[in-house]
């Protein structure tokens, strides 16, 4: 009875939100709910053939005068404003690059010499690991102390230490429990002690709008094979304010961020826009199927990829979950306005779990210590899809399928 009313409900809100389901606009395996687009994005309709053109007509027939003909010069900052306008940072603020991790270090090193005689490196011990190992790594070579504040705790903190603070660098959704931290009272806590903040917008770019211009954000960093569906190991991209652009004096002075890398010139001088967060020669077939994957978000606006798929997704989870598996901890807000687009639950056995739904086709992650981590990829999910997740836990644990023996078997990438 229960599931036939939810049945109904996920029937309902999918003709609802019909207009915004762009399931079509990607290629996923039948008899798969695919719940870890926060980790590997599915793959767009267009990226093969985009990537197949790159290989055989630019690179194999048109060679070296592809840098050109076909712009892969120009590519990192054109895809980069592609992703500025998910993310609203506006043309010539946004910049392919590197890896998440290297575009925070960049940021990190560049705000330390840009706040001189402050030495505050404030930042989440909870954070995924590399924005903590980075944090603390950068934060040696550019002199400065880290300090592992909660982002709850953040803007009280940010105005005790005042005139020390250099830099605020938080992550905008909780990896692990999906909450939305509150972007605008850190930033703005920030900005009244004169001090900077960079966002890691992995779990937030193409899910939700971010508001970068808005809220007066200085930096940004970002994957791009999560949510922006770049494919595995897509290059990442760093947002630096227009404002900063021109103190921004990032460390890895490669010659791809001189303002003429073609003069050869032994001596560096930084690109005067944003291209001075290169480094090296762009990884440009991932460049290009980045761009390609872009196009699922053509004619897409944000605030609706929000409310009406996000929201609207991970809230009918969250109704299935209390009708069909009562009493499983919900790790993630409740609360709309602090829920990223994941809800993850907390058991026990929460590894096995995970194992027993990815062998019924239920693919979500586990994430240390008892996380059932859930992503619900706003551009290819369905309400149909969210019940048939919530049906297969129902099963997973009332039948302690889970306790098989094969389901506690670790590998190494999960
Ligand atoms: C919040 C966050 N930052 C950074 C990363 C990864 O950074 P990188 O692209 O350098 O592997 C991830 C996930 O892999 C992440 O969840
Ligand atoms: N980034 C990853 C990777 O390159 C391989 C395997 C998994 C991952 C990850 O998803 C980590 C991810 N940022 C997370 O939120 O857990």
């Amino acid at each position: 009875m229960v599931d036939d009313a939810l049945a109904a409900r996920a029937r309902s809100l999918d003709e609802e939100h019909h207009d915004t389901d762009l399931r079509g606009r990607f290629r996923l395996p039948a008899g798969t709910t695919y719940l870890d687009g926060n980790s590997l994005g599915a793959l767009p309709v267009g990226v093969a053939e985009a990537v197949a053109d790159a290989v055989t007509r630019q690179w194999g027939n048109d060679l070296i005068a592809s840098w050109n003909t076909a712009d892969w010069w120009g590519a990192s900052a054109r895809v980069g404003d592609r992703i500025g306008a998910l993310v609203g940072s506006a043309p010539g603020q946004v910049l392919v690059a590197d890896s998440t991790s290297v575009n925070l270090f960049k940021v990190v090193v560049a705000a330390a010499r840009m706040r001189p005689g402050r030495d505050i490196l404030l930042t989440d011990g909870d954070s995924f690991p590399t924005d903590v190992h980075i944090a603390e790594g950068a934060a040696r070579v550019a002199g400065l102390v880290v300090e592992r504040v909660s982002p709850a705790d953040a803007p009280a903190r940010i105005a005790e230490l005042g005139d020390r603070m250099a830099l605020a660098a938080y992550s905008s959704v909780d990896y692990r429990t999906g909450e939305l931290w509150d972007l605008p009272a850190i930033t703005r806590a920030a900005h009244d002690v004169g001090a900077l903040v960079c966002w890691d917008l992995c779990h937030s770019a193409g899910a939700m709008e971010v508001g970068l211009d808005g809220h007066d954000a200085d930096f940004a960093v970002g994957c791009g094979y999560k949510y922006l569906n770049g494919g595995p190991g897509a290059p990442a991209f760093i947002h630096v304010a227009a404002q900063h652009i021109s103190s921004f004096d990032q460390p890895l002075t490669g010659w791809n961020g001189h303002a003429e890398p073609f003069a050869m010139s032994p001596d560096y001088a930084p690109a005067p826009t944003i291209e001075r967060a290169r480094v090296g020669t762009p990884p440009v077939l991932g460049v290009l199927a980045l761009e390609a994957a872009l196009k699922a978000f053509d004619g897409v606006g944000m605030a609706g990829v929000r409310r009406r798929r996000s929201l609207a997704l991970t809230g009918f989870f969250l109704e299935c979950v209390d009708a069909l598996v009562p009493g499983i901890v919900v790790a993630s807000p409740r609360d709309d306005a602090r829920r990223g687009s994941q809800v993850s639950l907390r058991h026990p056995h929460a590894y096995a779990v995970v194992q027993a739904l990815i062998a019924r086709r239920v693919i979500g992650d586990f994430r240390e210590p008892d996380i059932i981590r859930l992503g619900f990829a706003p551009l290819y999910l369905t309400h149909a899809d969210v019940l048939r997740a919530a049906e297969h836990l129902r099963e997973v644990l009332g039948t302690r399928e889970f306790a098989r023996p094969e389901f506690s078997v670790r590998g190494a990438v999960t």
